[in-house]
């Protein structure tokens, strides 16, 4: 995808810096089986059943991260705001989810008694580590691939032609809708006012925690075509 479709007022921005240090991760994610299959229509229902039961356990944990975040937000808008996405991960996000785990045959009980693989454990662990620890402006910072990256893929992905009766349309226009692009801005939008108040060694840290979020994205799905589990 061209660098049109992504926020272009970010020019010389904190988050356009850490964007295009992220460009190796984003072009590895580009060519992911996993989605090249899923936009396409041809993903193997176990992979995407393997997927969607992990994203169910990382939505728990995603959710808390947004309320620990809105917890630690300067002010009351941007409170607002978090608990709002807080919210959303968990109504939108699982609604999402509720149709697919029924689709794909999954019961809330398979939810429940899942365990989660490695890769959902390493990326839900580090995502809730640095929003309990590190300061507001880190965790959002932390926080950011899961909107940016999702957005970008939704996008990429709904600019190819359509696959009709494709099994994964509900993903794939969950993504690409304006209004999860406008959500997406505005967290990046937010994270750019936090770079700016922050010193040079958090704005570091805040570089280092969106870089590894990236790679766990990519891992999450990578792990997901891998139908992964735990080795011993
Ligand atoms: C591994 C993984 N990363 C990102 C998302 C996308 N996502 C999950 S919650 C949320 C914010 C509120 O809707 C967003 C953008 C996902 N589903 N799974």
């Amino acid at each position: 995808m061209d660098a049109s479709s992504q926020s272009t007022d970010t020019t010389g921005s904190f988050t356009a810096a850490a964007w295009d240090r992220i460009a190796p991760i984003m072009a590895e994610i580009e060519v992911l089986p996993l989605l090249t299959r899923l936009s396409d229509g041809t993903l193997p229902p176990e992979v995407f059943r393997h997927y969607i039961l992990q994203d169910a356990l990382y939505l728990k944990h995603y959710a808390r991260c947004l309320a620990i975040v809105a917890a630690k937000a300067p002010d009351n808008a941007q409170v607002l705001r978090f608990l709002g996405s807080a919210q959303k991960a968990i109504t939108v996000e699982q609604g999402l989810h509720a149709g697919f785990l029924t689709q794909f045959g999954i019961s809330s009980d398979d939810v429940t008694s899942a365990e989660p693989s490695p890769a959902c454990f390493a990326y839900t662990n580090f995502l809730l580590a640095t929003a309990y620890h590190s300061s507001y402006a880190v965790a959002l910072s932390a926080i950011l691939p899961c909107f940016w990256i999702y957005w970008h893929v939704g996008e990429a992905i709904k600019n190819r032609p359509a696959i009709a009766g494709n099994a994964f349309q509900a993903w794939i226009n969950t993504y690409g809708d304006p209004q999860f692009a406008a959500g997406a801005r505005e967290v990046i939008a937010l994270t750019d006012i936090a770079a700016r108040a922050a010193s040079p060694v958090e704005r570091a840290q805040m570089t280092d925690v969106f870089v590894r979020a990236s790679q766990y994205e990519w891992m999450f799905w990578d792990s997901a075509w891998r139908l992964e589990t735990w080795p011993v």
